[in-house]
């Protein structure tokens, strides 16, 4: 398994699906605010060097996280997309650590992702850019509109459908220099893969369990705390 990697984490969004009265990772689950949660999971990977966090410049939550405090975590300020987010971070990292050090991006939005999961992304055999993503296991719809209503255009083939999650895995120097490519070039660039994609990469898919949701709407909340309730009822039983 690899260590001495970096964990961005891309925490200044404003959560507007989730149209609640602060930013969605700030919102408590089990009476901890969502970011401290990723955090504190982050913080207990094997090998993790240090963590960016990327904040919005107006963002008054944060300093009173237990983890702002912590040496391992530094901070910057996002950006208007979460891949600008990104970016900041990369380019914060840059300045500091070898190109090839490697990079783990993972959303603030995803505190149940599960350790099995990070040292399946980290097992040496993996390739230096991967993600964590959870193969289809519906029948798989692509959608048309048709009188103002959503339909069914076709059945596509679930076997090679994956839903992204994070972590993504990439080296600095080389995600670092897709992105801001990908950026430039104004493409839509919604997680790390597809900036090297842009770039002729093909990051490999590792499969990650379903219960690494990430929070986006309402009930996700919900679910999250029945994820982390059973988990830490199952950590306290080995006990
Ligand atoms: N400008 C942005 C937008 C998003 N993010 C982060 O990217 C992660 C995944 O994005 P998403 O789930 O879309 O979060 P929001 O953008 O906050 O949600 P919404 O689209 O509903 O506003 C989140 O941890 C979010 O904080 C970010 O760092 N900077
Ligand atoms: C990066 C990501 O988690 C992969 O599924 C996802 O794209 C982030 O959420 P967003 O709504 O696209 O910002």
């Amino acid at each position: 398994m690899i260590s001495g990697y970096w964990v961005l984490v891309p925490a200044a969004g404003i959560g507007k699906r989730m149209g609640a009265d602060r930013p969605k990772q700030y919102l408590p689950l089990l009476g901890r605010p969502l970011l401290s949660l990723t955090l504190r999971n982050i913080l207990t990977w094997p090998g993790v060097a240090g963590v960016v966090v990327a904040l919005s410049d107006d963002d008054t939550y944060f300093e009173h996280l237990p983890e702002a405090g912590h040496p391992q975590v530094h901070r910057v300020t996002g950006g208007a997309e979460r891949a600008d987010s990104v970016l900041a971070a990369l380019n914060f990292l840059a300045t500091r650590e070898a190109g090839d050090t490697p990079v783990l991006v993972h959303d603030a939005a995803r505190p149940c992702v599960a350790l099995e999961d990070i040292e399946a992304l980290l097992d040496d055999d993996v390739s230096p850019s991967a993600l964590l993503a959870l193969p289809a296991s519906d029948t798989v719809k692509q959608s048309r509109v048709e009188g103002g209503r959503s339909v069914v255009d076709s059945t596509l083939s679930r076997d090679s459908v994956w839903l992204a999650q994070t972590p993504q895995r990439a080296p600095l120097a080389l995600l670092h220099s897709c992105l801001r490519r990908g950026l430039e070039r104004g493409e839509p660039v919604t997680d790390e893969a597809s900036a090297l994609e842009l770039s002729g990469h093909r990051p490999q898919l590792v499969p990650g369990r379903r219960d690494n949701l990430k929070i986006t709407h309402p009930t996700d909340i919900l679910l999250a705390e029945t994820i982390l309730r059973l988990r830490y009822a199952a950590t306290e039983d080995k006990r």
